[in-house]
């Protein structure tokens, strides 16, 4: 691979930190039968496999449903096989996690998937803040976001944050209404999934006394209870079909109609409305209405997985460190801890992250069976539920390995002790190669492999 073509597909940023270069790539599949899907490949990790809510939904009986995951890094284009059953092959090797250089096929069941330049580069501008209000975030695509949210905030526009369970949609929003003209009024949370879905049309729009049984007397919904401030609608996805429509019109007309009135009352809430699901997907099988999808999604953000953004870890751990009664350091975390916490996926993002930190704090011996046990050699998928405890962690880990034959199991546990052992190592050599290879009784040459082959950087 020529070192353009490599410098082609990096996220790369310039001007001084101010501005990230953002390389226009598409990711093409073969089928089966020849056809082909061209989808573009921007910040969004791009996941290609049989389920429809995959960004590229290939028909090929032997592709999983989410078969495998394409990300741009400041290395590359990082591709992931996210468990799929007969794997993803790379010039004829399975990988579970590989560099994909343009041009260069891999095969995805019985699919041909590559990645080709698509036209100039954009530039997106990027924050010159680690922080947006009291969410953390240092890494490019935080800080990328950060600029969009800088901008977008004091505007009235409607936002749709996008992104896993625990990613920081709530804080966001939270400091998107703290930036906006509205942050002397009320930030108002309705999460759609929590509330009964008998009660949802109530609880926004408001009801009338006696609309019914149990109504003893007229209420507010939260859209006009949160007028001259912020309505977060959390879990957007989960509002049942037949009030979508209803939604969509109080947005238009900025005016409600309360369960079992008559009449139209204005109100004046912003709202931020977050998902941790596939909308685009679910327009398409016909579970969200895709009219309020576009008015949802004039401004659409994505919350990166903390996966995406390890460079993230260490601010956001010093952040709850420092939350804590009394405040802590990093220096009050056993030796090795941020190196081991770096290795883990975080299925459950930052709010893993938090618990995690909050059990270190009170059980620093417990460090490699919080964090080490929970090392995941699979990627999350984003609807599964984040382990709770130190137990749990180490069940679902042997359950997960008990569904691989003993050799790939085998493997998978070396590469994580592989992988875990050289971040430890040169973390205590202050990321000198040289001094880590030595201390590791193995050559540089080694250790440089192992860099690339566990996605680690020395320093
Ligand atoms: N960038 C961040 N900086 C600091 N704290 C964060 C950040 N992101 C998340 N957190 C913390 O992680 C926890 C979960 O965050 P939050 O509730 O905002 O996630 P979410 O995406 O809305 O999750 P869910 O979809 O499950 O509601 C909170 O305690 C929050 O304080």
């Amino acid at each position: 691979m020529s070192d353009d073509l490599a410098a082609d597909c990096t996220l790369t940023s310039f001007d001084h930190g101010r501005s990230l270069r953002l390389p226009a790539l598409a990711v093409t599949v073969t089928l089966p039968d020849r056809r082909t899907l061209t989808a573009p490949l921007d910040l969004r990790p791009l996941v290609v496999g049989a389920g429809a809510d995959c960004d590229l939904v290939v028909a090929d009986p032997r592709a999983s449903r989410r078969h495998c995951e394409l990300r741009l890094t400041e290395r590359g284009v990082l591709l992931r096989d996210l468990g799929s059953k007969n794997g993803t092959l790379v010039r004829d090797v399975r990988v579970v996690e590989a560099f994909l250089p343009p041009g260069v096929a891999a095969a995805v069941g019985g699919c041909e998937l590559v990645v080709g330049a698509a036209g100039p580069a954009a530039v997106l501008p990027l924050s010159q803040e680690s922080a947006f209000g009291e969410a953390v975030g240092r890494s490019l695509t935080m800080r990328a976001l950060f600029a969009r949210l800088e901008r977008a905030a004091p505007t009235d526009e409607t936002l749709l944050l996008l992104g896993e369970s625990g990613t920081g949609k709530e804080v966001l929003a939270r400091a998107i209404h703290a930036r906006s003209r509205r942050q002397s009024g009320p930030f108002v949370v309705v999460d759609c999934g929590a509330v009964a879905a008998n009660l949802v049309e109530s609880e926004l729009f408001g009801h009338t006394r006696g609309a019914f049984t149990g109504a003893a007397g007229a209420r507010p919904g939260l859209l006009e209870q949160a007028s001259g401030g912020t309505l977060f609608i959390d879990e957007i996805g989960e509002l049942p079909l037949d009030l979508q429509p209803k939604l969509l019109r109080a947005l238009e007309s900025r005016q409600v109609r309360r369960l079992g009135a008559n009449e139209w009352l204005p109100f004046d809430a912003r709202v931020v409305a977050a998902t941790h699901r596939n909308l685009r997907a679910r327009v398409l099988e016909g579970s969200f209405r895709a009219d309020l999808y576009y008015r949802l999604s004039v401004l659409e953000l994505h919350v990166p997985a903390l996966r995406e953004r390890k460079d993230d870890i260490p601010p956001l751990v010093e952040r709850f460190l420092a939350g804590r009664d009394p405040p802590r350091t990093l220096a009050d975390l056993p030796p090795g801890a941020l190196a081991l916490l770096a290795t883990y996926d975080w299925p459950g993002n930052v709010r893993e992250l938090r618990n995690t930190v909050a059990r270190l704090v009170l059980f620093p011996e417990l460090l490699h069976e919080v964090v080490g046990a929970a090392a995941s050699p699979e990627p999350a998928s984003p609807a599964s539920d984040p382990p709770e405890g130190p137990a749990s962690l180490a069940d679902a880990r042997l359950r997960r390995l008990l569904e691989l034959p003993l050799p790939e199991a085998r493997d998978v546990v070396i590469a994580e002790l592989e992988r875990a052992y050289v971040a430890e190592k040169l973390r205590q050599h202050d990321g000198n190669i040289s001094h880590a290879a030595e201390a590791m009784g193995v050559s540089r040459q080694l250790v440089h492999r192992l860099l690339l082959r566990h996605n680690l950087r020395a320093r």
